[in-house]
């Protein structure tokens, strides 16, 4: 762990169900590899995740079984300690590729920006050489011009210790947002390609490994698991996903599950099946030299664990102790990670919040939720463009752009870029019809299948236990994440708050017993009125609905600037035109030149939150 982190606090744990093919998974870490400095819970690093993988490998070598490691993308942007060096990355990826994954994919967020697709394919493809798969998705070389596979489309393999002959597969959602030097097939047509066809029609597997930047309960994974099974009615199919933030586990059938671990470094994901065939092996008697015998089961069994990302949890799960658990490599990864934070002076304070504010812990509107607080006092008091004096504006932002809570204390470096990671800047459009304006944000926050394809979806809840898939979704279960707490073995009194996870194999799946937190769905997106005739309603936005006939005054505006961060301009224009305008690019321009979201909430904080 850092140096600063909050030592871990011990809580009872539930063990790892161990079997003779294991995996731990990574997602969704989004640049946290220092783990987090101010909960206990998550505040191992990407060191000890090396320390605890080394040792797990140690055990799995002595029991003749095998552990696989399996990360699915979106490592990046969400920390200071990728999105604050210059170039973003500059630290992360080199700390990252220390950890030795034997299978991996791109998430969305490697691909947003064509430096970061850039930084996949020149460092991070060939540090996992053979391990990095990239099943539907292409590069334009920057050398060449050429359009290739970002990396190879599929992976065959045979594990060490038991001889399983695993087939692997690397996909990514049916995602659009990308930069233009990529190129993401969809997964439908992908599934189609002759490469993928003669793949799944070996018959030399045991396993099929599916691993996705891809929610579970997903067409994308549906799909892809459909056509597995097309050609191999009862070889076991085991799938990763990720992008939602969530705990997740889902039965496809009795020979296929999917695992998905959380997001930021909070969880490590466990995985176990016993009872696949060995066919790497002559025989697939006693490869254990512990003596265990897996036979191959017309009834394999799968088994997962969700564990919190913690020494306590650490040491427990190898049976090892503060001086016996870390690996020098663990240990110089460590080091690595405090020497770049150092560098990059995350520590840096440019304020001390007064108390938490949380995106999805607290309802929206309310006094402690990060989006009151930035629609009523960050956007108003920052939000103005001198070129445009004092005429009244609007500013939507979508609640997506946020990605993390404000704790009581230092508001440093590092927290801004957790809080708001994203370089998108600011753009307007002037003199809109107040009364078109006000109707934007309900449109916007309509969940309306027409404008928005699902796994567009402006939205995004982490890690709401409300499910974002779309109910057309062929295995949509509408109560995926139930918000009823797990009985705990202790009365809730002596436990720590945290993840009490519902998946389809119950409410056993975490390590670590938590007393459960709510977690409340937000909008997609939220606006901030600023400069309004004072008998309006004013900056205090009515939420989430248009502002009711009542509410206005004959001092409405007859018309506003309507500002939006611009990473959600083309969902803007769609539900202008919905409202019957036909507003186009051209019409928009820069609000603000040079600064973000992030600049503007560092400048506020560095303003109004004193340190006593
Ligand atoms: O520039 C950006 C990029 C992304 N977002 C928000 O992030 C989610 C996707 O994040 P995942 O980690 O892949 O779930 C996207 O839907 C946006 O809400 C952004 O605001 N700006
Ligand atoms: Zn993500
Ligand atoms: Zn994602």
């Amino acid at each position: 762990a850092q140096p600063s982190a909050a030592p871990p606090l011990s809580a009872p744990l539930r063990d790892l169900p161990w079997g003779q093919l294991n995996f731990l998974h990574t997602t969704d870490t989004h640049g946290w590899h220092a783990g987090h400095l101010q909960e206990p819970s998550f505040s191992a690093d990407w060191g000890d995740y090396i320390s605890f993988a080394e040792r797990l490998h140690e055990r799995a070598d002595d029991e003749g079984v095998d552990l696989l490691l399996v990360d699915t993308g979106d490592r990046i942007e969400g920390n200071g300690l990728y999105d604050a060096s210059d170039p973003k990355g500059k630290y992360t990826l080199d700390i990252f590729a220390e950890q030795d994954i034997d299978v991996l994919c791109s998430g969305n967020h490697e691909l947003y920006k064509s430096n970061s697709s850039e930084a996949e394919y020149s460092v991070t493809v060939p540090k996992f050489a053979g391990n990095y798969i990239a099943s539907n998705l292409d590069i334009f070389d920057p050398k060449t011009g050429e359009q290739r596979p970002l990396a190879q489309r599929y992976k065959k393999f045979t594990t060490k210790n038991q001889g399983i002959r695993v087939l692997a597969f690397g996909f990514l959602f049916d995602f659009t947002g990308n930069a233009n030097n990529t190129v993401v097939q969809k997964v439908e047509d992908a599934i189609k390609e002759k490469w993928f066809q003669q793949a799944i029609r070996d018959r030399e597997v045991d396993l099929f490994l599916v691993i996705g930047h891809i929610l579970l309960r997903s067409i994308e994974f549906a799909s892809i698991f459909h056509a597995i099974r097309e050609q191999n009615w009862d070889i076991p199919i085991q799938i990763f996903g990720g992008h939602t933030h969530i705990r997740d586990y889902a039965k496809y059938d009795s020979k296929a599950y999917a695992l998905e671990s959380g997001r930021y470094m909070e969880t490590i994901g466990f995985m176990s099946i016993t009872g696949l065939s060995t066919g790497g092996k002559e025989t697939t008697i006693s490869n254990a030299p512990s003596g265990r015998d897996f036979k191959p089961s017309a009834s394999p069994s799968f088994s997962r664990r969700y564990i919190d990302n913690n020494l306590f949890s650490f040491y427990h799960h190898t049976s090892l102790n503060e001086t016996t658990f870390p690996t020098i490599h663990g240990r110089n990864v460590s080091s690595m990670i405090s020497s770049a934070r150092k560098k990059l002076d995350l520590d840096k304070q440019f304020g001390c919040a007064p108390k938490d504010y949380w995106t999805n812990r607290v309802p929206y509107p309310s006094e402690q939720s990060i989006f009151t607080w930035l629609q009523d006092e960050v956007l108003p008091s920052k939000i103005h463009d001198p070129s445009r004096g004092d005429t009244p504006r609007m500013l939507i932002t979508n609640t997506g752009a946020v990605r993390f809570d404000i704790f009581k204390g230092p508001f440093t470096v590092d927290t801004t870029y957790t809080v708001s990671p994203f370089t998108n800047g600011f753009r307007y459009i002037k003199d809109v019809p107040f009364s078109v304006a006000k109707r934007l944000l309900q449109i916007l926050n309509q969940e309306v299948p027409q404008l928005w394809p699902a796994s567009q979806s402006l939205a995004y809840v982490s890690p709401a236990p409300l499910g974002q898939t779309h109910p057309s979704n062929p295995l949509y279960n509408p109560h995926p994440h139930a918000q009823t707490p797990l009985t705990p073995l202790k009365e809730d009194k002596d436990l720590t708050p945290g993840y009490t996870t519902t998946d389809d194999a119950g409410t056993d799946g975490d390590d670590t017993i938590h007393a459960p937190i709510t977690f409340y769905r937000v909008p997609n997106c939220i606006e901030s009125r600023i400069a309004f005739p004072p008998t309006t309603s004013s900056s205090k936005t009515e939420t989430n609905t248009q502002t009711p006939t009542s509410m206005q005054s004959e001092e409405d505006p007859t018309a506003i600037d309507l500002i939006y961060v611009d990473f959600i301009e083309s969902y803007i224009l769609l539900a202008l035109k919905f409202l019957g305008t036909d507003y186009e690019e051209r019409d928009t321009a820069v609000y603000m030149r040079g600064e973000t979201l992030t600049s503007v909430i560092a400048e506020w904080v560095g303003e109004n939150w004193g340190c006593e």
